[in-house]
């Protein structure tokens, strides 16, 4: 069985590599990418990178907290206090900008799931272990009124928190699937996106309701919808165009994207591992 030390430092790259891929898929619409800033004034591409790089540290400690526990609230609470220190690395680098706190959230949980079970687990699994942990009351959280909370209220939508409590649904029934079939059917590029479409055409993303309304997460949908329907990705330089006409970003599905990518890597590299222990025995 892998040890702690080495599995919290597998996680913590495939975490932060995972972060990278996502910033580094071009072109994305209304978010950051090697093109441009797309909605986004304050971040760039390498402040993203930056950032992204400065959670390794987060990432291997809320592992080695985890491996081999089971969900608790003082694992909840831990892993609460791990990812407050990496948001405030995370603005030190960013020096104030909210470059990823979502997928410190999102990942996070993720991360922990994955040493729970020893890097031994498939995908439900981990997703559902991850919204064992959220449901777990964190009560060393400051108060603090999100755009999140104002469009949940707003809009009576569910947000980053429940979508981790009910085990990242929008992962299982959307992304995953069609990252999966893709890879089938295209290449890993193209996986990405399509996977990053799906999420688009049907998360209610808090960061397109606070930036452009009900109007802004209807047209976001349908425009990944349509996309995501005639497969032709050419159009997404024309996307990007309208997102950033409208100061519109789907920052959330950006988050779960990366996500997503996370998940199938720890489960890639479990049955990479699998493989040389069978090999060598
Ligand atoms: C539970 C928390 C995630 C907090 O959630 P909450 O909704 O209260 O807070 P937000 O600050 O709004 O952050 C939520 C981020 O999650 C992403 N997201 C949005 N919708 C969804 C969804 N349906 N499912 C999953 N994820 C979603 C989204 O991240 C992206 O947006 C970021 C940009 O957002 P924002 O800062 O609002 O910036 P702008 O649009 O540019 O607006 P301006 O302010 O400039 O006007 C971008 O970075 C993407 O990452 C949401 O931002 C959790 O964080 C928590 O519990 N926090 C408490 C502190 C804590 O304990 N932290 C450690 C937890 S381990
Ligand atoms: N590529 C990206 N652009 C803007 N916000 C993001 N949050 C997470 N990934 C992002």
């Amino acid at each position: 069985m892998i040890d702690a030390y080495q599995l919290s430092s597998t996680l913590a790259e495939l975490a932060v590599s995972s972060l990278i891929e996502e910033v580094s898929l071009t072109p994305k619409p209304g978010l950051v990418d090697r093109n441009d800033q797309g909605s986004h004034d304050d971040l760039t591409y390498h402040m993203m990178i930056e950032s992204a790089q400065s959670l390794r540290e987060t990432f291997y400690q809320m592992a080695f907290e985890s491996y081999g526990e089971k969900p608790s609230q003082y694992l909840r609470e831990r892993i609460g206090e791990i990812g407050r220190q990496g948001e405030m690395r995370m603005f030190q680098v960013t020096k104030g900008v909210n470059t990823h706190k979502g997928a410190i959230w999102s990942l996070g949980l993720i991360t922990a799931a994955a040493a729970i079970h020893c890097g031994a687990c498939d995908e439900e699994t981990l997703c559902f272990t991850a919204g064992e942990i959220a449901r777990y009351e964190d009560r060393f959280i400051p108060f603090q009124r999100t755009n999140g909370m104002k469009a949940i209220q707003k809009y009576g939508v569910l947000g980053a928190k429940a979508e981790a409590q009910l085990a990242f649904p929008h992962i299982r029934h959307y992304s995953l699937p069609e990252f999966k079939s893709s890879l089938q059917r295209y290449n890993y590029e193209i996986a990405k996106f399509r996977a990053l479409l799906a999420l688009m055409a049907n998360l209610d993303d808090t960061c397109l309701l606070h930036r452009g309304g009900m109007e802004g997460l209807i047209f976001a949908k349908r425009y990944a919808k349509k996309v995501l329907n005639n497969g032709n990705l050419e159009e997404l330089e024309d996307m990007n165009e309208q997102f950033v006409k409208r100061h519109l970003s789907p920052g959330g599905s950006a988050d779960l994207l990366a996500a997503t990518i996370y998940i199938y890597k720890i489960c890639q590299t479990q049955y990479a591992h699998q493989m040389e222990v069978v090999t060598t025995t």
